[in-house]
């Protein structure tokens, strides 16, 4: 029975709320997000350390006229439920249902869809100056951005211009350590030497010139009030820095704070995950990469391995592990990661830079810029290739092969299965005369038996997976295995070829120009982007060539695919296999 939340609809209905039942709600709230998020699952942790926080923020601001940004956006679970969601909140991250993130079609009350981390603080600089442009001098605006996210190049940007306005901006740093890992960086040690009262007497934070109020306890809701109250009377820009503790109120996720950051499903009373199936199941990509590189480093020891704040995400920890000083968590980071791993390129070393899919859009000038026109061999992993299901359109990995493929000197390699994944990563550490853009999918692949010996691969190599005389379908990824299950269960399949393109670019130009010759129809399946991807690149291969047959091409349409499991997304993709099989059924 949640008393006090069950008539919090609004946060106009949390203002009329004295402190006795504010407190209580705090309760509720937590209470709450558990139930929903121990059977839904999403992220936890985050969440759980900023109820106070959002209560107050809420309770002491007129939202939505004064705008309030959450950074990356996966704390804002209690904003959602305080801010007329509470009724659908089990609906989130679900296909259909609200997304796990801040989103401004969603609610008046996002005022600013998130995702990636480091934003808010620019964003808000951007309302701000043009509330200020248009006299709207009584609004106020609220960042609320974690300890690791503050440490991002981007976020140094913020308030570095911000320093020297005079808008009315408040950002609150979420100190709790952490991000998805512990937090790193000298920043870190920064903060922590504020928190223990060891910092030097000049604060960084007033050396930027803003009003720097803390380190405060962040789960000590009236202090939280009274701060917030007076801050909203200062003008120009301040910082409250609050000290919070990650997965706050349930015992396990104070305890294992990177599990339970997006833990799964797991038992509301006891905190104890969900028992995972015991039957063995085919390895996570992730982790193929993260085995297979500490068994190259081992014997290799050139290799370096870079990840921007994601050792656990990416299975880099395996090496962090291992070899300490070769693997480096360079925080959220990844421009730098990028330009880094182009610096130990310059000096012999052969670095992984392991990056999501979708995180390296941040960095590309970096690969053009610093890796590409200098052709250096770094070796690009990009891990949540494709569709990534429940987090939705912020971190599909949909548009690489598109934003890489034009960038001369670049490979860029899509491996079907764990095995070709472990061959490339095995043929680039020999040694390539270019950069490297391994892209993988996230989740698991098929192969129970993976960890075999490695073998070289020519770059830039195609190949026959399956004979037939009149549709030739051209895949690259995880997504053939799909064109092979449509074509096994096809009768008159004789009729069907397969060809496996592993390498994007270079393309295999001698067995490209023979399928154009020898087929009239050829179907080209990819997981990314049907515009500029595998495809595309097939479609100007055979326009070279003047050689113009039927090229159908089955990627990622023109619209951002929203959040959602797999399997639905595929469909709404039109990539999945009834549509692909629909389409072949009606040539044969
Ligand atoms: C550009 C970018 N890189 C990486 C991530 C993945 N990521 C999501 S949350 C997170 C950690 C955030 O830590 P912090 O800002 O301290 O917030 P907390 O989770 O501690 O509340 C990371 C690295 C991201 N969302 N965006
Ligand atoms: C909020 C965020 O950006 C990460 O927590 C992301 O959700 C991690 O994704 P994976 O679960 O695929 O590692
Ligand atoms: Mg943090």
């Amino acid at each position: 029975m949640k008393a006090i939340l069950e008539h919090i609809n609004t946060p106009q209905d949390l203002r009329t709320l004295n402190l006795k039942d504010l407190e209580q709600l705090t309760i509720e709230l937590r209470e709450f997000i558990i139930d929903i998020v121990s059977v839904k699952e999403g992220h936890l942790g985050a969440s759980l350390g900023v109820v106070e926080l959002t209560i107050a923020l809420h309770y002491a601001f007129n939202t939505p006229i004064d705008k309030l940004i959450w950074d990356v956006g996966h704390q804002a679970y209690g904003h959602k439920i305080l801010t007329g969601r509470k009724s659908i909140f089990e609906t989130n991250r679900q296909f259909g249902g609200i997304s796990g993130f801040p989103k401004m079609e969603e609610s008046i009350y996002d005022a600013f869809g998130t995702g990636h981390s480091s934003t808010s603080i620019s964003a808000l600089l951007g309302m701000a100056l043009s509330a200020q442009l248009q006299g709207n001098i009584q609004r106020q605006h609220i960042a609320v951005i974690g300890d690791a996210s503050i440490a991002s190049g981007m976020a140094f940007e913020g308030l570095n211009h911000a320093g020297v306005t005079n808008t009315n901006i408040l950002v609150v740093l979420n100190d709790n350590a952490m991000g998805i890992d512990p937090s790193v960086g000298a920043l870190k040690k920064y903060l922590t030497n504020v928190k223990t009262g060891t910092a030097k007497e000049e604060n960084i934070f007033e050396c930027l010139n803003f009003h720097y109020t803390g380190p405060i306890d962040g789960h000590n809701l009236p202090l939280l009030i009274k701060e917030l109250e007076r801050l909203k009377k200062i003008e120009g820009p301040k910082l409250l820095h609050i000290i919070t503790t990650k997965g706050k109120g349930l015992k396990s996720a104070e305890e294992n704070q990177v599990v339970y950051h997006a833990p799964g499903k797991f038992n509301k009373q006891t905190g104890e995950l969900q028992k995972k199936e015991l039957q063995q199941l085919p390895p996570k990509y992730q982790d193929v990469f993260g085995k297979t590189l500490v068994e190259l480093a081992l014997k290799n020891e050139k290799i370096v391995g870079i990840t921007p704040a994601m050792p656990t995400g990416s299975s880099l920890k395996f090496m962090m592990d291992i070899l300490p000083e070769r693997a480096f968590d360079v925080g959220i980071a990844e421009q730098h990661a990028v330009t880094i791993a182009a610096g130990m390129a310059t000096d012999g070393l052969i670095p992984f830079c392991n990056i999501y899919s979708t995180f390296l859009q941040r960095a590309y000038d970096q690969v053009i810029h610093d890796v590409a026109i200098q052709n250096l061999p770094v070796i690009f992993c990009l891990d949540r290739a494709g569709l990534v299901g429940e987090d939705g359109p912020t971190h599909h990995g949909v548009f690489d092969i598109a934003y890489l493929r034009c960038i001369p000197n670049l490979i860029i390699c899509s491996p079907i299965n764990e095995i070709e994944l472990r061959n490339i990563m095995y043929t680039a550490q020999l040694g390539l005369e270019h950069p490297i853009a391994i892209r993988y999918p996230r989740g698991r692949g098929n192969i129970l038996d993976w960890q075999k010996s490695m073998s070289k691969m020519t770059i830039g190599k195609g190949v026959l997976l399956k004979e037939g005389n009149k549709i030739a379908f051209l895949t690259t990824g995880p997504i053939g295995n799909v064109a092979t299950e449509i074509i096994n269960e096809i009768e008159q399949n004789s009729n069907l070829a397969h060809f496996n393109f592993p390498f994007i670019k270079p393309l295999d130009a001698e067995l490209l120009a023979h399928i154009i010759q020898k087929f009239n129809h050829i179907i080209t399946l990819e997981d990314g982007s049907a515009i500029g991807g595998f495809g595309t690149a097939v479609l100007e291969f055979a326009n070279n060539t003047g050689n113009h047959k039927i090229i159908k091409i089955f990627g990622i349409p023109d619209f951002f695919i929203p959040h959602g499991n797999t399997e639905r997304l595929y469909k709404e993709a039109g990539i999945d296999k009834m549509s692909v099989k629909k389409y072949v059924q009606q040539f044969l």
